[in-house]
């Protein structure tokens, strides 16, 4: 349960004065609902006023706030003309100009005769002081002129600055004085405020210096945010351990009969990666290792020879798939080797129901199944193994840190595995994923030819097909994306519903199309197609972008490859390059093409290694949009920035770690006040792992 002395921060932000529901719900979607989301929402810039002392003194050029004299309005002789304010003080004279100005209010808001601050940019015009627009005016006693030094807030269109700092300000006051969390003596240190001083201040800079990210002030917001990350999955990690693991040792029986049937050899990467999965499944205590590895770096087999040992110690496996497809795949891929090893391996999905579940479930309990395979249907209930004694997760950043760790609640001692073929930087692994242990296949099996990539303006899509046209008659497959560029997936749809009809006409009946708003059992049946080769050509919404395995692939095209994200393009390609056969990767792109989007193209036809990509995506567009981290459900910060704060996560993570092994359960003055925050970012589930939480 939250602490009541939170509750301020967690009302809506519609609560606060001028957010109305038209306001707030823009407010809303720029910040997030609660008053705590929209104090996360720092200024980016300043606002630095020069107070001019004098008209004749006023800088050109900057925006300047003066007290002058309304000497006449000036309504516009013709349309689309301006009006102007004449303006003087002892030294001069400007004018104030506006548009579209309609009704007498302005000659009510700045009576002639009256003193009055404006405050705007000025410049000069035919020899002339003016001021376009000003931002402020009004007459000298109506009140306090505007700061001098103003936050810049990142807007959304509908939103003006005054009603956001008017909301913001509302929600500090209402931020309640909290315990300190943060050792004392590493404060002291860093000279650090603080979290309320630090997040008044960092709402009110006083100069460029407070919004820079290394200012004492967003320093400590920023160690805040990544403490409770770090906290969170330190305090995960450690209730996984309470819990009794077991040792699991195979024989080896199963592997050798795997290994003698497959038609190559392990990578010495391969290899590495099970030396170290075998000795973590031999210890009593459970495993938590993140295997990760670059696309095609054959993680399937490894996969396979984990849950092999777990078969020959008597117990059970289980792998789970982000989707229905890769479910399938994987259970398709593995059922020949299983089979001739005499591992029984079965599957279950969200799709099966009624007798045929029930048959799997009955086979699950009674241990006539060694492996199962299959989709978040693995987490329901009614799922019960004889034994389980592994639990692999693929692709696991599309599952959050608690389902990962469901699965292992299904057995006794249960050995966790997370796959991810997503290249994560490594300051990044370590805000997803805390301190697990890590594997990495960093070699590809031999054979790879590299992935010949262009990129190309769209406008040579004519010469596109024609290659299509031809690979496609030497027995190639072609992959073509065409992604989700609307908001709107009906019109999604239609782009990619086009280009399979105008494809059909140039080459005909071999090309499939895949979407989203499929079916599940229609997907897979055009991925079956596809993948046996009675379709030569495949369209894709990016449904193919994880995981696909179709060696006989050659060619990837994607169309409006600028508007994908560096580590999703490498995705793409990744679905290439899988077989003997040399393969290409055709990036369409609508020109003009921005700045960002270029170097990305640039990355993407200079280097495959995703490891590469994955920190030059870091570099070009900063961790909060690394690898789409809406989509891929790693943390997303607020105030912190990994590109600058890299050092303060290491620390962070350190912190978390000892403040874990003095205090597992949170319990001392510190611990205490640590779990407020951690309710303050939102880490509820970790303070539920504690033992009074
Ligand atoms: N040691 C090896 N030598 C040759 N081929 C291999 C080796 N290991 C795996 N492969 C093959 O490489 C292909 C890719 O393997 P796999 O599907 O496991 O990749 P992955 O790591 O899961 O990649 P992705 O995340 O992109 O799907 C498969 O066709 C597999 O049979």
């Amino acid at each position: 349960m939250r602490p009541p002395v939170l509750y301020p921060l967690f009302a809506p932000i519609t609560s606060l004065p001028g957010l109305g529901p038209r306001l707030g719900k823009l407010a809303e979607r720029l910040t997030g609902p609660h008053v705590a989301d929209i104090l996360w929402h720092l200024p980016t810039g300043i606002l630095d006023r020069a107070n001019a002392p004098s008209i004749a003194e006023a800088p050109e050029g900057r925006i300047v706030t003066l007290t002058v004299r309304v000497d006449g309005h000036m309504p516009p002789v013709q349309r689309h003309r301006p009006y102007r304010v004449r303006c003087t003080d002892h030294t001069g004279e400007m004018e104030l100009v506006f548009f579209h100005v309609k009704g007498d209010w302005l000659e009510k808001k700045l009576p002639q005769g009256a003193m009055v601050v404006v405050s705007g940019k000025v410049e000069r015009f035919n020899g002339l002081l003016q001021m376009p627009h000003p931002d402020h005016f009004a007459p000298v006693e109506e009140g306090a002129p505007p700061q001098e030094v103003e936050a810049v807030y990142p807007l959304t269109g509908g939103l003006n600055p005054k009603p956001l700092r008017t909301a913001i300000q509302a929600a500090l006051a209402r931020a309640p004085d909290l315990e300190e969390w943060q050792d004392p003596a590493w404060l002291e240190r860093q000279g650090w405020p603080t979290w309320k001083a630090a997040l008044a201040g960092a709402h009110d800079p006083k100069g460029e210096k407070d919004v820079n990210p290394l200012s004492p002030l967003r320093q400590r917001l920023a160690y805040d945010e990544l403490l409770a990350n770090q906290l969170a999955l330190a305090l995960v990690r450690w209730h996984q351990r309470r819990l009794a693991g077991r040792a699991t040792v195979g024989d080896g029986t199963l592997r050798t009969r795997i290994q003698a049937a497959l038609p190559y050899q392990l990578t010495g990467a391969q290899a590495q990666a099970l030396v170290e999965i075998d000795a973590d499944m031999a210890q009593p205590e459970r495993m938590l290792r993140l295997l990760q590895g670059d696309v095609g770096s054959g993680k399937t087999i490894v996969a396979l020879m984990a849950m092999a040992t777990a078969v020959e110690a008597g117990a059970q496996a289980a792998l789970m798939a982000p989707t229905e497809i890769l479910a399938r795949q994987h259970a398709e891929s593995l059922a020949d080797l299983a089979e001739t090893a005499g591992i029984r391996l079965a599957l279950l999905t969200g799709r099966d129901k009624g007798k045929a579940r029930q048959q799997v479930l009955d086979r699950l309990a009674s241990g006539e199944i060694d492996i199962l395979i299959g989709t978040h249907a693995l987490f329901q209930e009614d799922v019960a193994f004889r034994d389980l004694a592994l639990a692999i997760i693929d692709e696991q950043h599309k599952f959050g840190v608690h389902q990962r760790l469901a699965l292992a609640t299904k057995g006794r001692g249960v050995d966790t595995l997370v796959m991810t073929a997503t290249p994560i930087p490594r300051t990044l692994t370590l805000t997803a994923y805390g301190d697990m242990d890590v594997s990495r296949l960093m070699e590809k099996p031999p054979g790879r030819k590299p992935v010949v990539t262009r990129a190309a303006a769209a406008d040579r899509i004519e010469e596109v097909v024609e290659r299509v046209a031809a690979a496609i008659k030497t027995g190639q497959r072609v992959y073509w994306v065409c992604p989700l560029v609307d908001e709107s997936e009906t019109v999604d749809l239609a782009n990619a519903t086009l280009r399979h009809a105008t494809l059909m006409e140039r080459l005909g009946g071999c090309v499939g199309l895949v979407h989203g708003k499929m079916k599940g059992a229609e997907k897979d049946a055009v991925m079956a197609r596809f993948a046996a080769g009675e379709l030569s050509v495949l369209v894709a919404t990016t449904v193919i972008e994880v995981g696909v395995n179709v060696p006989e692939a050659t060619i990837m095209v994607v169309e409006h490859a600028e508007r994908f994200g560096l580590a999703q393009l490498h995705q793409l390609r990744g679905r290439v390059g899988r077989g003997e056969r040399a393969s290409a990767c055709l990036l369409l792109y609508t020109a003009p093409l921005g700045e960002t989007a270029r170097a990305r193209l640039d990355v993407m036809t200079s280097t495959e290694d995703g490891f590469i990509i994955a920190e030059k995506d870091l570099e070009l567009r900063g961790a909060g949009e690394v690898l789409g981290t809406r989509q891929s459900g790693l943390p997303e910060f607020r105030m912190a920035d990994i590109t600058v704060h890299a050092d303060l996560l290491a620390t962070a993570r350190d912190d978390a770690s000892l403040m874990v092994a003095r205090d597992p359960d949170l319990e001392t003055p510190r611990g205490q006040a640590l779990r407020v925050l951690l309710y303050l970012f939102q880490r509820d589930e970790a303070v539920k792992t504690l033992r009074s939480g």
